[in-house]
C-alpha cells in the first residue's frame, strides 16, 4: 500500500549539510501498524514529515495507494493530506476552540456541511472515548484526553493512513497504555494503516506488527517485531530490545548467582510463545542425564504473540549439557551459550 524508494532529505546548514534520511526504502502492507524506532537524531521526525510533505524530500519517491505523493502539486497536495491523518506528541491542538470545533476543523476545510459536521464529530467523539466533553476546552483536558482529541481531529477525513510522531512522549506510562489500546482499537475496527515513530521499543512491542531501526538516516534493520526481538542483528536493535527485556550486564542478582556456580554451564533461552520453554526444559531434564536450574525468565506480549527470555544452569557431564544444547538449539529456540562457563 505505502512503497518509499530511495527517500532522501538534505538539510543546508551555513557550516555544513546533513543528511537526515538516506536513501530510505521502505514498503508498508495495508492495515499494518508499522513502527520505526531510532535514538535522538536519527531522522525519525523528518521521515514522518515526508510522508505527507510537511517537508519536501530532496530526491526520492513515496507512493500511497497508487499515488506518488512525491509528485503532488500543492493543490493536489491538499485533496491528497486529506487521506493522511497525523497526531503530534503535543497535540497541536488550536486552544481558543472546544473538543467539538478542534476536531470539526478538518471537516470545514474540507468543505462538509454543517449539518453532516455535527454527526460525524459526534461518532468521532464516542470513537475515541470523550463522550460528555464535546465543549470542554484543551486547557480543561489530561494529555491522554488532549491526545484522543488529536486523534479524533486525524480521523474526521477517513484518512487512509494515520502518522503517529512519538505520539505518546509526552504521556506517563499508564495513559500512553491507554492511547496505544486506542490506536490498536481504531486499526481494527476501521483497518487503518499505521505509521508511527518512537524511540520506545515498548511502544513497538505493545502495538506493531513490524518495525524498522533507524540510525543515521537509514533502515539499519527491519521485520516482523517478534523476529526482531527474537534475532536481533545490530547492537542499536539489542539495546531498543533491552528497553523492554532488561540488560544482562546491568543484572546484579542474576550475574552474582551466574558468578556461584563453578561447575556447568549458564545458557540464555530466546523462545517465542508462552508453553515452548516449559516443554523444552521437562524434555531436557528427562532425555539427557542433565539437571537444569532456571535462575530467571522473563515474558512479554507483541501484537504477534509472546516474546521470552529464561536463564538456565545445566549441571552435569559436559558431553551430556553440550548435547542437551545441541538439542535446543535443534528447536525454535534460540541459545545463546558462553555467558558462564
Ligand atoms: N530543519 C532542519 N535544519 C537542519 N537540520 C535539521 C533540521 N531538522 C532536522 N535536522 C537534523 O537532521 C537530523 C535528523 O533529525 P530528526 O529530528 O529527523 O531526528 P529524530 O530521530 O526525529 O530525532 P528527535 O527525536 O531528537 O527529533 C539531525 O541531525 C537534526 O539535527
Amino acid at each position: 500500500m505505502i512503497s518509499i524508494r530511495g527517500l532522501t532529505k538534505i538539510y543546508h546548514t551555513k557550516l555544513n549539510q546533513i543528511k537526515a534520511v538516506d536513501d530510505l526504502d521502505l514498503d508498508v502492507k495495508k492495515g499494518e501498524i508499522f513502527g520505526v524506532i531510532g535514538y535522538s537524531g536519527a531522522g525519525k521526525s523528518t521521515f514522518i514529515r515526508l510522508m505527507n510533505r510537511l517537508e519536501n524530500p530532496t530526491s526520492g519517491k513515496i507512493m500511497i495507494d497508487e499515488e506518488e505523493i512525491t509528485a503532488l502539486s500543492k493543490d493536489q497536495l491538499r485533496v491528497s493530506r486529506q487521506g493522511i491523518g497525523m497526531i503530534f506528541q503535543h497535540f497541536n491542538l488550536l486552544w481558543s476552540r472546544t473538543v467539538h470545533e478542534n476536531i470539526a476543523f478538518p471537516l470545514e476545510i474540507a468543505g462538509v456541511p454543517k449539518a453532516e459536521r455535527i454527526k460525524r464529530v459526534d461518532e468521532l467523539i464516542d470513537l475515541v472515548g470523550l463522550s460528555g466533553r464535546g465543549d470542554a476546552y484543551p486547557s480543561q483536558l489530561s494529555g491522554g484526553q488532549k491526545q484522543r482529541v488529536g486523534i479524533a481531529r486525524a480521523l474526521a477525513n477517513n484518512p487512509k493512513v494515520l502518522l503517529c510522531d512519538e505520539a505518546t512522549s509526552a504521556l506517563d506510562p499508564e495513559t500512553t497504555d491507554s492511547i496505544l489500546n486506542l490506536l490498536v482499537d481504531i486499526n481494527q475496527k476501521l483497518g487503518l494503516t499505521i505509521i508511527l515513530i518512537t524511540h520506545e521499543m515498548h511502544v513497538i512491542r505493545k502495538i506493531c506488527h513490524r518495525v524498522a531501526v533507524m540510525e543515521a538516516g537509514k533502515v539499519v534493520e527491519q521485520g516482523d517485531v517478534l523476529d526482531v526481538f527474537l534475532h536481533p542483528k545490530l547492537p542499536v536493535t539489542k539495546r531498543f530490545v533491552e528497553q523492554v527485556m532488561g540488560d544482562r550486564e546491568q543484572d546484579d542478582a542474576l550475574d552474582k548467582i551466574t558468578q556461584s556456580y563453578t561447575t556447568g554451564k549458564v545458557v540464555r533461552l530466546h523462545f517465542v510463545g508462552e508453553i515452548t520453554n516449559q516443554a523444552i526444559i521437562s524434555t531436557v531434564a528427562k532425555q539427557f542425564d542433565v539437571q537444569a536450574n532456571i535462575l530467571q525468565g522473563k515474558i512479554t506480549q507483541t501484537q504477534k504473540g509472546a516474546y521470552g527470555t529464561l536463564f538456565v544452569h545445566f549441571d552435569g557431564e559436559e558431553s551430556e549439557i553440550q548435547k542437551a544444547i545441541d538439542f535446543i538449539t535443534s528447536t525454535s529456540v534460540k541459545v545463546e551459550v558462553g555467558l558462564h562457563d
